[in-house]
């Protein structure tokens, strides 16, 4: 009789057969591709959410093949990986930083010698050594970004082209890998100097950047690096389980007052309210953000046939709101601060609140530990700390969310919290039961 560890691996392996067969069942009666490295391939697999059985497949797939490469290497081996594989972002920030995926040509190969050479050319005569360049692109290649199809040639796999080719996901990784490195060290430096803090100018990026400055403040300094973030929250929000679709799907908001406005605030450049402006012709839409989100070339960035239904305009959220609306609209604003600041900008909602007036929040909130499947379990902690990085915010359980309304003000009436089916996010909402 197999041991219990022994038979899991069996387990592990069966259930990953039958899942990988529901789906090669599913492409295959479609005629479809599956996801593939080759520079040519998918970069994504064509399962769409509404193919209930093999999208669920799919997700669990990556679970199961994770426990079982992770029980393959053991905890021993598993631990010395997982501690040096920071060097992962060392590749990556040097595909970004150097525009390697830039200097690689889409059709066939280039030479290490030639390569280091054309990133010489694009960026302005720095010489690295050859020996350096193919390093780096060795390493990269053990993640599947480039490939070397004869040895000391490189070449474009699917992942290098969608560096070169996806402006939102190349900023994602500048974004991560670059921008938000050093103040990923030095969390715990923070932690130590400001124990417990609430506050966004007491975190690791105030350490690493040696500044002062709030997050958002910080990065409008410096219009490169504030693009950057724009384009990476782009990448981020068109990830699986936070799509458009589930925004306006995941909320009934026909149900809203017929010609009603809905003030999206922090709705940064309005990608979110054009979606939502498409799909509900009687709403208006009002989308506020910082100063320094609106340029004459965002502001033309509005649908033409929107534009009078979609305006962007200028409002900081900590500020008596001066728009009388139907609902207020908080789409990944709140996970942003800490419960001190997530107050500050509940009641500055006050002035404008008529009786029934909603607060739509879609936002993250955690699983109870153990209650969600991998990807969703591990994005949400990956976010929550990440919210820890640079402005000392967290994601909130259901029942902090519950808290919040009440702590905010009596007069909100917490009206619930759901999940929509497939969406990483969760909808909250309450209502003002003042005059
Ligand atoms: C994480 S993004 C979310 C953007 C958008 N709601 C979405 O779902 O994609 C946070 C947004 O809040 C904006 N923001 C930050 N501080 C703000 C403030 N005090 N007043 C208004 N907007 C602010 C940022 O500029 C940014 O666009």
């Amino acid at each position: 009789m197999a041991s219990q560890s022994v038979q899991r691996m069996t387990v592990l392996s069966q259930e990953i057969a039958a899942k990988t067969k529901i789906i090669t069942d599913h492409l295959t009666a479609k005629g479809l591709d599956a996801a593939s490295f080759d520079v040519n391939g998918l970069a994504e697999f064509p399962i769409s959410q509404d193919d209930e059985e093999p999208y669920k497949a799919r997700l669990e797939l990556i679970s199961l093949t994770k426990e079982l490469h992770d029980i393959a290497l053991g905890p021993k081996e598993g631990l010395r990986y997982l501690a040096w594989d920071c060097v992962n972002t060392l590749s990556l920030q040097s595909i970004w930083e150097f525009k390697i995926a830039d200097a690689v040509p889409l059709d066939g190969k280039i030479s290490y010698e030639d390569l280091t050479a054309k990133v010489k050319e694009l960026n302005n005569g720095l010489s690295l050594s050859v020996l350096d360049l193919r390093r780096l692109v060795r390493h990269a290649i053990t993640n599947r970004i480039f490939a070397e199809p004869e040895k000391g040639f490189v070449a474009h796999s699917r992942t290098s082209r969608l560096i070169r080719e996806d402006a939102p996901l190349r900023n994602w990784v500048g974004f991560m890998c670059n921008d938000l490195w050093l103040p990923l060290a030095n969390v715990i430096p923070a932690m130590k100097k400001w124990p417990a803090s609430e506050e966004s100018t007491e975190t690791g990026v105030n350490l690493a950047y040696k500044q002062d400055l709030p997050w958002f403040d910080f990065i409008q300094q410096d219009q490169e690096f504030s693009k950057r973030y724009n384009l990476a929250m782009q990448a981020h929000g068109s990830g699986e389980g936070y799509s458009m679709e589930t925004v306006v799907k995941g909320y009934p908001w026909e149900k809203l007052p017929q010609d009603g406005t809905v003030v999206d605030m922090g709705g940064n450049q309005g990608y979110i309210s054009f979606a939502l402006a498409e799909a509900f012709p009687n709403l208006s839409f009002i989308v506020q953000d910082t100063a320094g989100m609106r340029t004459a070339e965002t502001i033309g960035k509005v649908p033409a046939e929107l534009q009078s239904r979609v305006q962007l305009t200028t409002h900081d959220f900590f500020t008596p709101q001066p728009v009388v609306a139907a609902a207020y609209f908080f789409r990944m604003i709140f996970h942003g601060f800490s419960d001190k600041y997530c107050l500050q900008i509940l009641r500055a909602l006050i002035p404008s609140l008529r009786p029934g007036a909603k607060v739509i929040i879609n936002d993250g909130a955690l699983p109870e530990p153990g209650t969600a499947g991998y990807i969703e379990d591990r994005t949400m902690r990956t976010l929550d700390l990440f919210m820890q990085v640079t402005v000392n915010a967290r994601e909130r359980e259901p029942d902090d969310w519950r808290d919040l309304f009440r702590r905010a003000d009596e007069r909100f009436k917490f009206n619930g919290i759901w999940q929509p089916e497939k969406s990483r996010m969760w909808f909250i909402e309450a209502e003002w039961t003042g005059e």
